[in-house]
């Protein structure tokens, strides 16, 4: 059942600059979907929009039945969490419990409650062991896991992941691919913007497209990544399983390392 959707939206900035146009997409519980486009191409301020943080200048976006219109941001962030492109936008506390407690001692949660949040989010975000340190004195990359946490704790059914992979080492994408997956199994639907095509291959099937502040395609990654159509208007590479396949003109929309072999050894047979 549908739980989030984008019905015809657009937003213009107070500048005049129209920065999404006509854009339709929605969303059921549990769903995973991956946004890829070029800078500029208008994804975060399609998922601003997801959760009230901007509003639609034209369209609407509907939320468990909810128009973002008639609803404060605060309200809408009980349902969809955003975890910001930047953590610096979002990190406002000295210590990582207290940056982690805000969201949900903010919901009117019990005591019991909001510490359960915190120690599982904490957990899932691989922070357990920084929550005394001041967030400023850890790197870049461990203060996203710390944005992440604090979305977490609130607890929302939908979780919205601006760029968590920019930065990040193999370790870190494992954390990150781990929680996409833990939270999905919980029912949660989660939307991840990232430029790591790579990632994209090996963690999601729906990938939606933007280019030119529009969606352009809204399918499954195997389709993206062989529609060279698509590739070229949105100014994007096939991740590299798929490359070599086209180079070596083997099997059929090969995605990931395990099909490409599986081709390869055909072939030397
Ligand atoms: N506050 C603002 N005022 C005016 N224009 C803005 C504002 N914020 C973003 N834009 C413009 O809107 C367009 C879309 O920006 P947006 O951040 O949504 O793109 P994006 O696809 O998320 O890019 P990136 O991958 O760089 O984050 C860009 O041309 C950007 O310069």
């Amino acid at each position: 059942m549908t739980y989030l959707s984008l019905k015809d939206v657009s937003f213009s900035y107070p500048n005049g600059f129209q920065a999404v146009q006509h854009v339709n997409m929605s969303f059921d519980k549990g769903e995973s979907a991956a946004i890829i486009g070029q800078n500029g191409a208008g994804k975060t301020t399609t998922v601003k929009m997801m959760n009230g943080l901007l509003k639609p200048t034209e369209g609407s976006v509907i939320v468990d039945g909810w128009d973002t219109k008639d609803y404060s941001t605060a309200q809408i962030s009980r349902k969809v969490g955003y975890v910001f492109q930047n953590p610096d936008d979002q990190i406002f506390h000295n210590d990582v419990y207290s940056e982690i407690e805000f969201g949900p001692k903010k919901l009117g949660l019990s005591e019991e409650v909001v510490k359960a949040n915190v120690l599982k989010s904490a957990e899932i975000a691989g922070v357990t062991d920084f929550l005394k340190e001041n967030p400023y004195n850890l790197p870049y990359s461990m203060r996203k896991f710390v944005t992440i946490a604090s979305v977490l704790a609130m607890d929302s059914n939908v979780i919205i992941l601006d760029e968590p992979t920019a930065g990040q080492d193999p370790g870190s994408l494992e954390i990150i691919s781990n929680m996409i997956k833990t939270l999905n199994n919980e029912g949660k639907t989660v939307i991840t913007i990232t430029h790591d095509m790579e990632f994209v291959a090996n963690n999601f099937e729906r990938v939606i497209v933007m280019a030119n502040c529009q969606v352009i395609a809204d399918r499954n990654k195997r389709d993206v990544f062989w529609d060279f159509d698509i590739l070229e208007k949105a100014l994007l590479k096939q991740p590299h399983m798929s490359k070599i396949a086209n180079a070596l003109q083997i099997g059929d929309k090969i995605i990931s390392r395990a099909e490409l072999i599986k081709e390869i050894k055909k072939v030397q047979k």
